[in-house]
């Protein structure tokens, strides 16, 4: 558990056919985003023939996808219940850009398109793959991940924004944990507030021309500095293979995709 008595998500640490009995009554339905710009389009196949294979399998999911390459969208395969929809977007030379911008998009997703058609929402990093379950267990209010690199390190360690002048900012003598900014996750109304919340402090920023360490992954870990998440993911929901597998990784349910930055983003 975190210290306010969030449970953090580990395996071994729940019964999935009991969490299932709770969710499935519901009958609720998972939107995902998720976003492929410029050279990112080729992570799609993998990401979505994955995510049918392991994600929210037996649940009505509905993935969102934003991209300026409509056209190169491979045709997976989708189960029952599943869907996509995509909507075509504009990219951005700059790859913070394109990252941070899409706390605005979400935000106005969940706006326009989702009250009524979803009850939770996941927005995930389109340069990653499933390799094991990711389900119910995963689902609460407001829900983070467990940065890998950052798990089991001190807070001075964490790459928080340190510059005062940023809406991001955290002093050192805060912070719980440091959060990766590839899985979000919650209900539709918490996930909306988050995502406001944060393209708001981003205008902020923008207006006083500086732009936080990680972009909207540093006003994420501000943002659930003050509104904590009510379900943490452990580290096995957004692994790094390049950091091998610890013994305290039981399983790897999602890990990034190594890639050459050089040859895939816009820009250094
Ligand atoms: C594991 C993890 O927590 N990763 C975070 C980290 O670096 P990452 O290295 O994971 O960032 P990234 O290059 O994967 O970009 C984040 C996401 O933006 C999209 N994208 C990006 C560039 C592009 O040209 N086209 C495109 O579509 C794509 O969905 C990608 O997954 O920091 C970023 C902000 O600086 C984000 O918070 C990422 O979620
Ligand atoms: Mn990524």
């Amino acid at each position: 558990m975190t210290p306010w008595l969030a449970p953090i998500v580990w395996e071994g640490t729940y019964d999935l056919t009991v969490i299932d009995n709770i969710y499935k009554q519901q009958n609720i339905t998972v939107a995902v985003t998720v976003f492929a710009l410029g050279k990112y389009v080729r992570f799609l196949k993998d990401f979505l023939e994955s995510a049918e294979q392991h994600f929210m399998v037996g649940y009505r999911v509905h993935y969102y996808l934003f991209t300026d390459h409509p056209d190169e969208v491979p045709t997976v395969t989708l189960g029952e219940g599943r869907q996509l929809t995509v909507i075509k977007t504009a990219t951005s030379n700059r790859w913070q850009e394109i990252s941070l911008r899409r706390m605005e998009r979400i935000e106005k997703l969940i706006e326009k398109e989702l009250t009524d058609k979803a009850d939770y929402i996941f927005s995930l990093d389109v340069d990653s793959k499933f390799h094991a379950h990711w389900g119910a267990e995963s689902l609460g209010d407001l829900v983070g991940v467990l940065h890998a690199w950052f798990f089991g390190t001190s807070r001075k360690q964490f790459t928080y924004e340190r510059r005062p002048e940023s809406q991001a900012f955290i002093p050192l003598q805060e912070g719980d944990y440091y959060y990766g900014g590839a899985v979000i996750g919650g209900r539709l109304d918490k996930v909306h507030k988050l995502a406001k919340t944060c393209r708001m402090q981003l205008d902020v920023d923008r207006a006083n021309h500086i732009e936080a360490a990680w972009q909207e992954e540093s006003h994420l870990n501000k943002y659930f500095l003050y509104n904590k998440p009510s379900k943490v993911l452990s580290p096995e929901y957004l692994w790094d293979d390049k950091k091998g597998k610890p013994s305290y990784m039981k399983v790897v349910r999602s890990s990034q995709v190594l890639k050459n930055y050089a040859d895939i983003r816009p820009n250094p």
